[in-house]
């Protein structure tokens, strides 16, 4: 079963309409793919394709499951300015209409693991980069959505806090939840996602498991950087 179904002929911004051209694949409930390329490859531009936010989106993007719950953690935090840490999980509970004390023993939880206990009360633009995405991830996990959109979830995250994401990972996979994840931390995504959508200048190149994969670049046994070494030449 899918949760999140893509196809994108083209989609893009006002002066360059088609900055990503040809991306299909599709995540199914408890899978995580990887969405793979390099610094400028067109990841975060295939995220906001299919969170509608581009001025340019030519494709259908479906969430056949569900309500189209999905929650979306972007590679630059983004908050309420005047709203505290505890608020904007108030709110996130109020918006999805979630019962009480379910909400409260979950933010407990996450922000126990996530160590941000100490900072409840605080405005997030008091916080450091790596402790406002705490706050993005805390407030996604706290609702349980169907879908979950990562945009390069590991470049401010701390090594503990990197490895309690990747634990939540793998408890909403087993939950059923499908995630995206954009990343160029390539040995982390082979060790934890279920496939890849492989993309480079703004087009997709391969899209499958890694033995697919390796298949396609004839490459048996090797690692997902070799195989995309070989693509990208
Ligand atoms: N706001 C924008 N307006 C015009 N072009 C943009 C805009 N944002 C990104 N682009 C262009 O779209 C292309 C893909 O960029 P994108 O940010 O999607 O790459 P990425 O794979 O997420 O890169 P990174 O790993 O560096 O975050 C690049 O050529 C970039 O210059």
């Amino acid at each position: 079963m899918y949760v999140l179904d893509v196809s994108i002929t083209n989609a893009g911004y006002q002066d360059s309409r088609d900055a990503v051209r040809n991306i299909r694949f599709h995540v199914g409930a408890g899978e995580l793919v990887g969405l793979i390329g390099a610094n400028g490859a067109g990841k975060s531009t295939t995220i906001k394709a299919i969170l509608d936010m581009l001025p340019v989106m030519d494709g259908e993007v479906r969430f056949p499951s569900s309500k189209r719950r999905y929650a979306y953690i972007p590679e630059q935090p983004s908050f309420y300015e005047e709203l505290t840490l505890w608020e904007h999980i108030e709110f996130a509970a109020a918006v999805c209409n979630m019962n009480r004390s379910v909400w409260k023993s979950r933010a407990s939880v996450l922000l126990n693991d996530f160590k941000m206990e100490h900072v409840i009360h605080h405005l997030p633009a008091s916080f450091s980069k790596g402790m406002q995405q705490k706050l993005m991830i805390i407030v996604a996990l706290l609702t349980e959505p169907d879908v979950y959109i990562v945009d390069e979830p590991f470049i401010g995250l701390d090594p503990r806090a990197t490895k309690q994401f990747l634990h939540y990972i793998q408890k909403e996979k087993a939950r059923g939840a499908g995630i995206l994840m954009s990343t160029h931390v390539l040995d982390t995504a082979e060790k934890y996602c279920d496939s890849f959508a492989l993309i480079d200048d703004g087009e997709m190149i391969v899209n499958g498991t890694l033995d697919h994969i390796r298949k396609y670049t004839e490459l048996p046994g090797a690692a997902l950087m070799d195989c995309f070494d070989k693509l990208l030449g």
